[in-house]
Order: C-alpha cells, then structure tokens, then sequence
C-alpha cells in the first residue's frame, strides 16, 4: 500500500510488534492517546505523523485519517475483566469512530484487533481441557456466531458486528481478526490455553502486513500461530490474506526449568 497506513494504540504490544518488523514497509501514522517515548516510534517516523488522541474524539481521529489508505485499529482496553463502562466508551465507541471516520474520509480497508474473548464462551467444560490438546480436532473457523466469555468480549462482538455494517452499508473493506495470545520470545509457560491460541511477534507483524496488502470485504480470522495444539482455524487467514506463519508453540512446550 503506497498510501499512508494509521496504526491506533501503537503505543501498545500488538503496536510494538507490528512496528519492530515493518517500520520501514509502510508511510506510518502513529495514534495514541498516551504520548509515545521516542524509543516506540521508528526513525522513519516524522513527528508530525504522531497523534497523541483519543479515539473517541471525532475530530482528532478525522484529521489522523485524511489522506490514509488503510487503518490497523488497535487502540482500545485489552482487559478481559474491563469493565463496562470502559470497554462501552474505549472499544465500542472507539471502534465506532474509527469506522466512521474510515468511511469519511475514503479510506480503502480497515484491520480490527478482535479477541479470542469474542467466542471465549465456546471453550464449555465438556470440551476442556481437551480442546487445549494436539489430539482435539476441534476448531473455531470464523464463521461461527461470536460467543463471548465477560463484557471485553462482548465489546471485541460489537466491533465485528460494526465493521460488518461499515462494508454492507459503505462498501469499507474490513478483516477483524481476533487475536490470541500475544507474548514476546516464548508462549506462556505453564498455560494450555494460551499455548493453543499463541501468537508470536513476527507472525502477528506479518498477519497485519497481510492484512494492509490483500483484497477481502469482510473477514473474521484468528490470530495464532501455527501451533500444534489449536482450536481456532487459522485457513481463512491462509486463504484469503495469504498469512503464512513461522511460529509454533510446540517448539517450546517446556519452560527450561521443567525440562
Ligand atoms: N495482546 C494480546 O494478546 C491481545 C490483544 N488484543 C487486542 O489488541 C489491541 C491491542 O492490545 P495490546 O497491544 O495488548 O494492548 P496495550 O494495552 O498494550 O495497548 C493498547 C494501546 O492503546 C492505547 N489506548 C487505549 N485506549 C485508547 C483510547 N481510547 N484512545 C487512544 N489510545 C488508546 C493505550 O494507550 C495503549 O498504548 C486491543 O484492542 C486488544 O483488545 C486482542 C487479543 C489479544
Ligand atoms: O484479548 C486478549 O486476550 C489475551 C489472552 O487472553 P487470556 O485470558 O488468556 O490472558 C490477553 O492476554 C490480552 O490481554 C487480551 O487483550
């Protein structure tokens, strides 16, 4: 994409990681609504591409998007036990005013951080702890109906069920991706759960890169690695974005203390 590409809450992890490996592939704008500390914001970046708003603000975030050809929108409380009033004003309203301003402003595709908390719920009793397991065939591909497991989750709904109206109605170009577990080097050790949903640094940086350069309308996929306990899907992201991860929990079962 030649055009400028915005990144809201790039402040953040999921900012960070996309940063660390593209910095240099697109024309960045940085948004955030806590000022960014020189070292999270790339070289290449010139100062005046970085908005310190917040993403309920319709004017601040109209003037961030004029001119851009893709938003990575991230920006928003990633607590799964946040409480209402926050995710109602930082993820839904949030999400609406990226939308919204998207569709203002001509912008061509929209990437939506959404959650595993969206169908957080499908993980019943009956099929845990197994479906955390390489033997469980199991999976979640996107297509099923969002099931979410506390009121974050609900909110990560809510900005799919957004999106979805923004390319009905707008004809705005929309991939929600709901994100497993990010974290640095390793997955969380000690934590079936997370070890399924695991997504690594570089192959959460190349999803999002994938999700700038394909053509899609609307899409849910999940971002994971590829790792071999699984139960979410990740095919549809193969499919249609391209996405082709490296990563696999697997590789690194065993914290070095339990080996
Ligand atoms: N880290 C993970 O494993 C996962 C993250 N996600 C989603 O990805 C997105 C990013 O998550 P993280 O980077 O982990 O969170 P984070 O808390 O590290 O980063 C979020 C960033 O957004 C900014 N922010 C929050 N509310 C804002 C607002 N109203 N206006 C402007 N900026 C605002 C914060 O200052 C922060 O820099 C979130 O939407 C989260 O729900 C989804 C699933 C998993
Ligand atoms: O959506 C999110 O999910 C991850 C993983 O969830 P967890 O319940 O296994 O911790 C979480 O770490 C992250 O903060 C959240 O935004």
């Amino acid at each position: 994409m030649d055009d400028p590409v915005l990144l809201t809450g790039a402040g953040g992890r999921v900012g960070q990681a996309i940063l660390r490996d593209l910095a240099d592939d697109y024309d960045w704008r940085l948004l955030d609504r806590e000022p960014l500390p020189r070292e999270k914001i790339p070289e290449s970046v010139d100062d005046d591409a970085v908005y310190v708003a917040d993403v309920t603000d319709d004017d601040a975030v109209l003037e961030a998007v004029d001119g851009v050809g893709g938003i990575i929108h991230l920006a928003g409380d990633p607590r799964p036990e946040a409480p209402w009033d926050s995710v109602l004003r930082n993820n839904i309203d949030g999400t609406h005013t990226i939308f919204a301003a998207a569709v203002e402003a001509g912008v061509e595709k929209v990437a939506f951080a959404s959650s595993n908390h969206a169908v957080g719920a499908y993980e019943t009793d009956d099929r845990t702890p197994d479906l955390y397991r390489p033997h469980d065939e199991y999976r979640l591909d996107g297509t099923e109906p969002p099931r979410p497991s506390n009121l974050y989750g609900v909110s990560k709904a809510s900005g799919e069920i957004l999106g979805r109206y923004y390319h009905d109605n707008h004809d705005l170009s929309v991939v929600c991706v709901r994100i497993g577990n990010l974290t640095r080097g390793h997955p969380p050790w000690n934590y079936e759960r997370g070890q399924a949903m695991w997504l690594s640094y570089r192959d959460c940086a190349h999803l999002f890169d994938r999700c700038l350069q394909a053509d899609y309308g609307y899409e849910v996929v999940y971002g994971i690695s590829d790792n071999e306990r699984k139960y979410y899907s990740i095919d549809r992201a193969r499919d249609v974005l391209g996405y082709d991860p490296i990563d696999n929990s697997a590789e690194f079962e065993q914290h070095p203390k339990n080996q």
